[in-house]
């Protein structure tokens, strides 16, 4: 199945008026709104453009109307083990919080609060028809996307690390957050109090184009665990409220909603990457180039993903609407797998006993996904509570709420039972489904999940490094190049233009499409975004061949970028070499002797590298060996947020980004580039996770990778 993609044009605010409105739903014959929006063309306004969806909501269409249409039909499938994503989408102002969360009066209340709604109602309805014999356990866990970093919005701001939490990817293929917190929850009111408090912490501003805008990306969680004997089966809703595009021509923005604004403005460019990348059937999806994208996982995730495209019906937002409108439209054509979530088995009791009782079960089943595996501790917390009676459930009021913004920092561990929880059913009034909080993802210390800092090295280990090292030098050469693709990307591209063409008559899709590709590469230029803009030209010169002035425009950032790179170059072969650097190098010599590998290769292998070529010169020069081993560079490297940087960096696979870095040139960064790709699995990931890793990179090496982190602690990069 398709993720459904569907439009929601906003009414008009207060101060906007009726004739700025461009964007309309087109009508059927017979006076009937259809599926298509219709935009018109900013170069020629007598021409329109037209992008067909799987539906398309006009101003007046309520909240509750949206739902209906478009979650409620969903939450029988979550309950019967699909994960359903929804996620709202579009430029800034135009109304996704709205949609998503929505205001506080009942019939304003959001997409979020009536899924939950919808998920208790049904639960207790399962409950009731299966009398008792089935209990449901939800589970929230809520984060934010700042600047690139993962925050958890269910604790307080002040427990926040600068670098946030780190992603991991399961062996199922979820990328999951680990250390992120999960709370249970009973009832609409408990969840009330959890969301309010949380988006109190979610940071939002004033901007010019609107005056409580979102400045992260944020993801609710919604675990539902059902256990029915020792069945467990889990699955998850995740409703996402994306931050808006923003052109910041418009916004005014200071240089703290700059940055902000940058990082939004990247992730959201990724996004349209990956559903460009996944709708023209590209192997390589870059995923990986920003965190939202590895969360939202489209077309990885199984499931039912929809997709609302939230749009302003003004003149002001044109161009950046129909930026969306291609993007969103787009999305339509990427495959969800329908994939229910496996039902797993809970573990009978260690005692093994030989009652008849036992010969009926059902035989076990390993636990052989790993987002099952935390079913274990819910389906212990939530079998308890089988013959609670079962609460009415509240709805979302708009009772004024107790002030959201002064969270005490552990307000949601320790808030008290309140009188409306049903002690009676728990003993010694203590919540049951505390247990469900698995000791699983409690929030771990960065510096616990990596390795311990290593010590100084000893001569005999830095003499296995060197034999390590020849090994690698000796190997790299053995091995063959890389073949280069049988098509470059720009033929390929070429060609499914032509395709298009041949195929017929979709002459003005083609040319939206390369309208699409030069707005974007407008605003990355605006931006400063020089690569990324030559991309995007790069991109839409099929669509206008032989466009001259387009052509000078490609030719002139080329040149641009060069310039920049030469410059950098000058600072990347600045030496910073210390001792023990030096001694590596001697003894690889040595050793290189030792192992009769004739100078000429030697020489040619260490010329490949920019770094190391710099490096023989100076060592003609200078022969004194290091006194002690404290300055080995290996072991000032401390695992951290400065490595985790380092390792986020080079995990890019951004060549301009890894040039940025000290001792890494354009060359050095090309090939580590290169070589990631060629480490890619099936579904285009692959990373870098530890400091031994890096070093065991063809052309890397210990010291390589020390002046990378010296250059990034300098640059108090983090
Ligand atoms: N369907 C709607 N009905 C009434 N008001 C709406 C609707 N959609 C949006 N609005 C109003 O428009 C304004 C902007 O909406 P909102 O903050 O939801 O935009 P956004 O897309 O989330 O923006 P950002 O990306 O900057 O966070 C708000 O004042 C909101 O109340």
């Amino acid at each position: 199945m398709s993720v459904r993609v569907v439009a929601r044009i906003r009414p008009l605010l207060e101060k906007e008026i009726d004739k700025d409105i461009i964007v309309r739903p087109a009508s059927n014959d017979d006076g009937q709104s259809s599926n298509v929006v219709k935009i018109p063309n900013p170069r020629n306004e007598s021409e329109e453009f037209s992008f067909t969806f799987n539906s398309v909501y006009d101003q007046s269409t309520t909240q509750e109307a949206l739902f209906t249409a478009e979650v409620a039909p969903h939450l029988k499938s979550l309950f019967n083990g699909l994960d359903v994503t929804i996620f709202a989408y579009g430029v800034t102002g135009t109304g996704k919080t709205h949609t998503m969360r929505g205001g506080l009066k009942l019939a304003d209340r959001g997409l979020i609060p009536r899924l939950l709604s919808g998920v208790f109602r049904r639960a207790k309805k399962l409950i009731k028809d299966s009398n008792g014999g089935t209990t449901v356990a939800v589970a929230l866990s809520y984060y934010e996307i700042y600047n690139d970093k993962v925050f958890d919005l269910l604790e307080p701001v002040e427990k926040r690390t600068p670098s946030g939490l780190p992603l991991r990817a399961e062996a199922n293929g979820k990328t999951v957050v680990a250390g992120l917190s999960e709370r249970p929850c009973q009832d609409l009111k408990d969840f009330e109090q959890l969301y309010i408090e949380a988006n109190a912490n979610r940071v939002t501003a004033a901007t010019k184009l609107n005056a409580h805008s979102s400045r992260s990306h944020a993801i609710l969680r919604v675990k539902v665990t059902q256990i029915t004997g020792d069945m467990v089966r889990e699955s998850t809703a995740s409703a996402i409220d994306l931050a808006g595009s923003e052109d910041n021509r418009r916004t005014d923005n200071g240089k703290e909603r700059l940055v902000e604004s940058a990082a939004i403005n990247k992730s959201l460019f990724v996004l349209s990457q990956c559903i460009d990348a996944i709708a023209r059937g590209e192997r390589r999806i870059p995923f990986r180039e920003s965190k939202m994208t590895r969360i939202l996982s489209l077309g990885q995730n199984n499931g039912i993903t929809v997709m609302i495209l939230n749009l302003a019906p003004l003149r002001s937002y044109h161009l950046d609407t129909l930026s969306s409108l291609n993007v969103s439209s787009r999305a339509k054509r990427i495959e969800v797998r329908e994939i229910e979530n496996e039902i797993v088995y809970k573990q009978p009791p260690r005692s093994i006993t030989t009652s008849s009782s036992n010969i009926n079960r059902q035989p076990l089943r390993p636990l052989a996904n790993a987002h099952n595996i935390t079913a274990g501790a819910a389906a212990a917390a939530a079998s308890k509570p089988v013959d609670r009676p079962v609460k009415a459930f509240s709805v979302y009021t708009d009772k004024a709420k107790p002030g959201p913004i002064s969270r005490p920092a552990n307000i949601a561990v320790k808030r008290s039972p309140k009188p409306h929880k049903r002690t009676s059913d728990f003993d010694g009034g203590s919540r049951p489904s505390k247990i469900t909080r698995p000791e699983l993802v409690r929030p771990a210390p960065v510096s616990r999940q990596l390795k311990p800092a290593q010590p100084s090295i000893s001569a005999d280990q830095i003499e296995a490094m060197v034999e390590k090292k020849v090994t690698e030098i000796l190997a790299a050469r053995t091995q063959p190049a890389p073949q280069p693709p049988e098509l470059s990307d720009d033929v390929k591209r070429r060609l499914e233009v032509l395709e298009r063409r041949i195929d017929g008559g979709h002459h003005d899709n083609t040319r939206s499409e390369g309208l699409r590709f030069l707005l974007m590469a407008r605003q990355h230029k605006e931006r400063g975004e020089d690569t990324s803009a030559l991309k995007m030209y790069e991109m839409a010169l099929p669509y206008f061949p032989g466009q001259t002035k387009l052509l000078g425009k490609i030719e002139k950032l080329k040149a641009r970028i060069a310039l920049n790179r030469e410059n950098q170059d000058i600072d990347n072969t600045q030496p910073r070499m210390d001792a023990l650097e030096r001694l590596v190098e001697k003894k690889l010599k040595k050793s290189f002797q030792r192992a009769k590998v004739d100078d000429d290769n030697y020489n040619g292998a260490e010329a490949d590298d920019d770094d190391d070529e710099c490096y023989v010169g100076r060592s003609k020069r200078k022969e004194k060996k290091p006194k002690t081993e404290k300055t080995c560079p290996e072991s000032v490297i401390e695992e951290g947020p400065v490595l985790e940087a380092l390792l986020d960096i080079i995990n890019s696979r951004d060549v301009s980004m890894i040039m940025g870095l000290q001792g890494l040139g354009p060359k050095k960064a090309r090939d580590l580039v290169q070589y990631l790709e060629t480490q890619l699995d099936e579904d285009g990931s692959y990373r870098i996770e530890t400091l031994a890793q890096l070093r065991a990179v063809p052309g890397m090496g210990g010291r390589t990778v020390h002046r990378a982190y010296e250059s990034l602690l300098a640059g108090g990069a983090c």
